[in-house]
């Protein structure tokens, strides 16, 4: 199963936490990583072997979502940071919108990212 993991700047340190916290699953042979440029860079420096795609302001939110699109990705962990705001917004949305589009998981905060993995981990 692909995960998709996306951080803004004032969420990375906490998606990295949440990493670590549990790495137990996402070192699990089934599991392959991908996330944005500089989101994957931070998870691969933690020790998780992330394919990484553009930054997301450079168009990363975007390659994500055409591969959640093609069937490619299959659930999606994006710490947005709602205090902040972004000059590609209009990619987040989009992102946000084709994983509606296609019933692909996507958990936006913390909380439920843990409930989705916990959710994935017993059928592992
Ligand atoms: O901007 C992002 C998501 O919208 C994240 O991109 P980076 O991981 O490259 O910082």
């Amino acid at each position: 199963m692909e995960i998709a993991i996306i951080a803004h700047d004032g969420k990375k340190a906490d998606l990295i936490d949440f990493l670590i916290k549990n790495e137990a699953v996402l070192h699990h042979e089934k599991i392959r990583l991908i996330g944005t440029g500089t989101t994957g860079g931070k998870a691969e420096a933690a020790g998780f072997k992330t394919q990484r795609m553009l930054s997301g302001p450079l168009g990363g939110d975007a390659q994500i979502a055409g591969r959640v699109a093609e069937g490619i990705t299959q659930m999606v962990f994006f710490f947005k940071d709602p205090l902040s705001s972004h000059p590609h917004e209009a990619d987040i949305n989009m992102l946000i919108r084709v994983c509606d589009v296609h019933n692909v998981p996507l958990a936006t905060n913390e909380a439920t990212a843990q409930l989705l993995l916990d959710a994935i981990a017993q059928q592992l």
